[in-house]
């Protein structure tokens, strides 16, 4: 495999080599060297199964411009994520895995009583006595890649999806280090009337749309709109200021709404995925159209599995388990003059990772008080060597899943053990006839699980338990449109429920939790 360079110098493997080497060993610190350094577009699906891209099966006319992207890019076949949304999302910002800062708990959940159960919790009630969600969020102490790149001198950007926190200004996008946000701060929105369905008190609709904060009234489908935001982001930079772009798109998360096209054509799951594949061809357009391709490293890939396990194939299982099916995505990686094309690379790595990659590909600061725990990748991604990674923690007791670590070739899933080298579908359990492999995994899970802070007594509710939009600073004052909007919405809605049916989902029980 060729080695590839950070160095401009056309120059043979071996001086390529060590000018990578000198590169990693003083993590470009020199700002003056800033031309050099790449920009970032991170692009993340939701929910995305491993085989529903044409590159890793799926039907090539629902991904062509995704497969185009894959046969210019390096293609991740080990690239681990946590198994739902949050917590993926929490360990990329953070470089930490999500028991460290509770992120494996979402902030949805601690407005959800069987959720809330688990933690020796009931609904808070506000001093009027009303029932409302306690607040939840990536705490503000933590340091994101965001604050690393705004640091190191990046322009740092944020269209999509946040799922770290929705209510108070601290947990917002623009107090974690991204100097210009659009989206939804919530799990999941319709994508034509930009409301999400909020648990506690009542199911309802909340108005989630926002441009750097503030509500926006647009029409169209989200995933297109975020692709015309990132056009627009991409037009406005210039080579003066390297930029980072997080595009987490909301597709092909649920509710599954018809799109403005390829309904004729495909089912709604089907065109929906065209519809995301439209929106990736139109970034990595922009990226090309505007002189960025070659110092752009662009990535592709997911942040959990997809919801039905036919989707994951060969993969086991879905979304919410620790099966490969949960926590394998497909993983798009294209820079060129640095990563070759469509080549595979088998290293393990897990989303964690891209924190401290970023950072030295940056020139930022690895210094911080919180201890990550990303690696480094910059030599595995491009520099041929093989992954320093041989261990994820996916999950320790605490969470709703159940505690799962990947060591080496061996997976512990609960109280199975897989062999993932020999048996990545994970058709035979092999505890019983590895039980000082199991012994050595499952005391290695409860020693870093006593690393999980205390959650604390989380006396901050989220008041008024309905608001019309997410944003405490923004429901102050909604827009006559929004509370207008989220009326006409709410005036659908179901408000009886049938004796032993709640308007909450249920927390996930064991390895069958492919579903809530
Ligand atoms: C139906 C529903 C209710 C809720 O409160 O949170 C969710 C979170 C979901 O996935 S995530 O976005 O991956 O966390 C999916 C569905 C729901």
């Amino acid at each position: 495999m060729r080695i590839s360079r950070f160095s401009p110098f056309p120059s043979s493997t071996t001086v390529a080599l060590s000018i990578l080497i000198a590169a990693i060993a003083t993590h470009w610190t020199d700002s003056a060297e800033s031309h050099e350094r790449p920009n970032i577009v991170f692009i993340l699906s939701d929910d995305m199964g491993w085989n529903q891209p044409g590159f890793n099966g799926g039907n090539h006319d629902l991904t062509p411009n995704i497969d185009t992207l894959a046969a210019e890019s390096t293609k991740l076949t080990q690239f681990y994520t946590h198994s739902v949304c949050a917590p993926t999302r929490g360990a990329f910002l953070t470089g930490r895995y999500a028991f460290r800062n509770w992120m494996d708990w979402r902030s949805e959940d601690f407005g959800k009583p069987s959720y809330l159960k688990k933690l020796g919790l009931t609904l808070a009630h506000n001093d009027r006595g009303e029932p409302t969600r306690r607040i939840h969020a990536l705490d503000a102490s933590e340091r994101t890649i965001a604050e690393a790149l705004k640091d190191a001198g990046y322009f740092t950007s944020l269209s999509g999806k946040w799922h770290c926190g929705e209510w108070l200004e601290e947990h917002l996008p623009m107090s974690q280090g991204f100097m210009h946000q659009y989206g939804h701060y919530a799990w999941g929105i319709d994508y034509y009337n930009k409301t999400i369905v909020h648990n506690a008190p009542a199911r309802f609709a909340v108005y989630d749309w926002h441009r750097n904060q503030k509500p926006i009234q647009e029409e169209g489908y989200t995933t297109d709109l975020i692709a015309t935001e990132v056009e627009r982001v991409i037009g406005q930079q210039s080579s003066e200021k390297p930029f980072f772009l997080y595009v987490p798109f909301n597709a092909v998360h649920g509710p599954l709404n018809d799109p403005p096209r390829h309904g004729d054509k495909y089912e709604v799951r089907e065109a929906m995925l065209k519809c995301l594949d439209d929106a990736v061809g139109r970034i990595v357009g922009a990226i090309d159209k505007h002189g960025f391709k070659d110092n752009t490293l662009l990535v592709f890939t997911n942040d959990n599995g997809p919801v039905l396990e036919e989707m994951s194939t060969p993969y086991r299982g879905t979304k919410n388990t620790t099966f490969e099916g949960g926590v394998r995505v497909p993983c798009l990686m294209r820079w060129p003059g640095h990563t070759q094309a469509g080549v595979t690379n088998d290293g393990m790595m897990f989303i964690a990772d891209w924190f401290s990659t970023f950072i030295t590909l940056a020139g930022g600061d690895h210094q911080q008080k919180l201890p990550v725990d990303a690696i480094d990748m910059n030599e595995m991604l491009f520099g041929g060597k093989p992954s320093p990674r041989s261990e994820i923690i996916f999950e320790v007791t605490g969470s709703v899943r159940l505690p799962t670590i990947r060591s080496g070739d061996y997976k512990l899933m609960g109280d199975m053990l897989f062999n993932i080298a020999d048996d990545p579908y994970e058709k035979e359990n092999i505890a019983a006839i590895k039980p000082e492999i199991v012994a050595k995994l499952a005391s290695r899970l409860a020693t870093v699980g006593k690393e999980r802070p205390p959650l604390g007594d989380k006396p901050l509710l989220m008041d008024p338990p309905l608001p019309f939009i997410y944003g405490k600073a923004e429901n102050a004052n909604p827009p006559s449109w929004l509370k207008d909007a989220v009326q006409k919405v709410r005036s659908t809605q179901q408000t009886e429920w049938a004796p032993g049916e709640t308007p909450w989902p249920q927390a996930p029980v064991g390895a069958n939790a492919a579903k809530q």
